[in-house]
């Protein structure tokens, strides 16, 4: 079972993630994107849909048209863990 970051490793983690906010009442890491268009948006879910699965580690997300909101942190553990670092990392890799 995968534990939870401590806060020295968490604060070292969101260094590395810029635009990634933590929400600290539930321990978890969120994201907005925005996109030109609803298809562009769909189109970076799929591929954030083919990197979760790829990692068995989901994100809590939601989708408005252009925009995609995305929440990491590891049901299981109770909040963040690396497998959180790790799958906000390979998402913003998906940026241009
Ligand atoms: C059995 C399976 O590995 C677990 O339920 C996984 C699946 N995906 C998951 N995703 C996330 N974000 N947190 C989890 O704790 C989690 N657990």
């Amino acid at each position: 079972m995968v534990e939870r970051l401590n806060a020295e490793d968490r604060e070292a983690a969101l260094a590395l993630l810029p635009g990634w906010v933590h929400d600290k009442a539930v321990d978890s890491i969120a994201r907005d994107f925005r996109f030109k268009d609803f298809s562009t948006a769909f189109a970076f879910m799929a591929q954030v849909a083919m990197l979760a699965e790829k990692a068995g580690h989901h994100p809590d997300w939601s989708n408005s048209y252009n925009r995609v909101r995305i929440a990491l942190s590891t049901h299981d553990a109770g909040g963040l863990s690396e497998k959180d670092i790790a799958l906000a990392l390979e998402i913003d890799r998906l940026m241009p």
